[in-house]
């Protein structure tokens, strides 16, 4: 088409005669003459921004260079010497990063394809990077779909990249000087460009969200962990942080994505993305939408920020049996200030909470140095002299489950206390202090004040605690799945620390590899209110779990999918 030619064709769109033009072409023509008051016929020189100036849309758009310039640099290496060059736009439409053959170097500036070129809409005229902006879609703007002649040998396809809050973030755009005459050519181009732009959305998202769950999604599974279709960021309630453009299609009734939650498309809570973690063969991670359908997530967990540890901080036995759990920080905040003290203590909490390893932790910082642990079940008065004659000095006498001491024995610690001064009494027991079977006088003699310990189920640090008992059996490099470590977190552990350990010791001993999987673990110990559950009704066992499938799923010993099996043939609906 001659120059003539195409002023004439804008003339009879702007008559709003239609010409077989893309509408979007056409409506950026208007625009053109009518807001910006351009003239086709005019050569304008292209326009570049001053040294200084190019400095600051660099260093605005710095952390969007940095996530683009692999994905740039690998798309530029896919259409090495088939004559394309590559810009990165901002958002503004100035080039902040460039990819071209140095051969064609004079004739890629004379068309403005280099560092510094501004090609907004209402500077260049109608072309790819500027209708990218006005219409946030990918284009292609090829030859005399410019409006501007001096650009009419050109084709220029972009694609929009969006920031992880939705904004408009930059374009990237493939170009070519000379390009063969069907606007259908650049097709492959259009691909290539709208794939790359995906994978920095998705590089941004992975680098700004260390923090948090990263969910990414993709109809197949095969392509599931090496190049999702979108990914969102998610917050502890599953609520939406950040989210790649791909994202919005699982919100089809359009409105901000920003905020919402993910249950409200997917049959997902936060709790579920365990099961979507790569440890799970990819088309096990199938994840129902609630609309009918499904698609694969890879689920990718908060990275914990890198702090010291807290007990080394503060160090010493007592601050070193736990990491930060309310309950237990608020105990041995206690047990320390009265370590130093003759207060007789006792010691309550669940079996195998670790009252014997408090009591001993006690002794170490305080002031006593002999130290008698005795056992209260089977003492005799004979085997209570016996163990203190021995030592002089100050003492700590441990009794483990008092509960469980007989009778004559009671009145022998009584006289014991009379006559040794120098004793230090520390007890332990399962038991509520008001249910223990000590005469009054004796409870106040060993009950001074009352240290209890919260049962593993309620502790906070049960995480920290998995990581400190394996490193203790298992060699340096071994560690848990992240399917069999969020199993071990759900457990409800009524052996508490004793039995974490003996998990711990089965799962080591039965571990083939360096990876702890589920198969290893040993099923939980059915106490008699488990099986009881086991034996419930599915609804009764949703209803208690708040009808989280994961959370039913555990407490079952069974995988999400049998859970959402069963439901189907009980006729329930997942969401209760
Ligand atoms: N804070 C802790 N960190 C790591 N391991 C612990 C901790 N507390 C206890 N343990 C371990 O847990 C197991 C049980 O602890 P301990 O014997 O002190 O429990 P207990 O409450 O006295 O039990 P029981 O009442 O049944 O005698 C022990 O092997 C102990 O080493």
């Amino acid at each position: 088409m001659s120059d003539r030619q195409h002023v004439e064709e804008i003339e009879r769109v702007l008559e709003g005669t239609p010409t077989g033009r893309d509408s979007f072409v056409s409506a950026s023509w208007r625009r053109c003459v009518e807001l910006y008051g351009m003239d086709p016929m005019r050569r304008d020189p292209a326009h570049i921004v001053t040294e200084s100036e190019l400095r600051d849309h660099r260093k605005q758009a710095e952390w969007m260079i940095g996530a683009a310039r692999t994905s740039l640099q690998s798309l530029f290496r896919q259409v090495a010497g088939q004559n394309y060059v590559l810009l990165l736009t901002d958002a503004k439409g100035v080039c902040v990063d460039f990819f071209g053959d140095d051969l064609f170097v004079d004739d890629l500036r004379t068309a403005g394809l280099y560092l510094g070129s501004n090609w907004s809409e209402d500077l260049a005229g109608t072309c790819g990077v500027g209708a990218c902006i006005v219409t946030q879609e990918p284009v292609t703007v090829h030859q005399d779909d410019h409006f501007g002649n001096a650009h009419t040998t050109l084709s220029c396809t972009a694609a929009p990249i969006f920031d992880s809050l939705g904004g408009l973030a930059a374009v990237l755009d493939i170009s070519l000087l000379r390009s063969p005459a069907p606007k259908r050519s650049q097709n492959l181009a259009m691909s290539l460009v709208t794939n790359a732009a995906r994978r920095v959305e998705m590089a941004n998202l992975m680098a700004e969200g260390r923090r948090d769950w990263i969910l990414r999604v993709s109809d197949r599974p095969e392509f599931l962990d090496v190049d999702p279709e979108a990914a969102v960021r998610l917050d502890g309630s599953g609520r939406i942080l950040g989210y790649t453009r791909g994202a919005r299609r699982l919100f089809p009734d359009g409105g901000d994505v920003l905020g919402r939650r993910i249950d409200e498309v997917l049959d997902l809570t936060v709790d579920d993305l365990p099961d979507l973690m790569r440890d799970r063969p990819s088309e096990d991670r199938m994840i129902e939408m609630q609309e009918g359908g499904a698609l694969f997530g890879h689920a990718i967990a908060p990275q914990a920020p890198r702090t010291a540890p807290r007990s080394a901080r503060r160090g010493g036995p007592l601050a070193g049996l736990t990491r930060d759990d309310p309950a237990m920080t608020e105990t041995l905040n206690r047990a320390a200030r009265l370590a130093r003290t003759a207060v007789p203590l006792l010691i309550t909490g669940e079996t195998g909470t670790g009252k014997t390893r408090l009591a001993r932790a006690i002794h170490v910082v305080g002031t006593t140095s002999g130290f008698v642990s005795l056992e209260s079940a089977g003492l005799t008065p004979a085997g209570l002299q016996a163990a203190c004659c021995g030592v002089n000095g100050p003492t700590t006498l441990l009794l483990r489950r008092i509960e469980d001491l007989p009778r004559d024995t009671m009145a022998a610690i009584s006289a014991l206390l009379d006559g040794r001064g120098d004793l230090r009494v520390i007890s332990t027991t399962c038991e509520a202090p008001g249910a223990l079977p000590l005469p009054a006088a004796l409870f106040h003699r060993l009950a001074g004040a009352t240290l209890s310990l919260p049962p593993l189920r309620l502790r906070q640090d049960l995480g920290w605690l998995l990581d400190l008992l394996l490193r203790r059996r298992a060699p340096e490099d071994m560690r848990l799945s992240p399917s069999a470590r969020a199993e071990l977190l759900g457990r409800d552990w009524p052996g508490n620390l004793r039995e974490l350990e003996q998990v711990l010791d089965v799962a080591v001993a039965l571990c083939e590899g360096r990876v702890i999987d589920q198969p290893d673990l040993p099923p939980p110990v059915a106490t008699p209110a488990a099986a009881a559950e086991a034996e419930a009704p599915l609804e009764q066992v949703m209803e208690a779990c708040g009808w989280n499938m994961a959370r039913a799923a555990r407490r079952l010993g069974v995988n999400r999918s049998t859970i959402l099996r069963r439901l189907r043939r009980a006729g329930l609906h997942p969401g209760g």
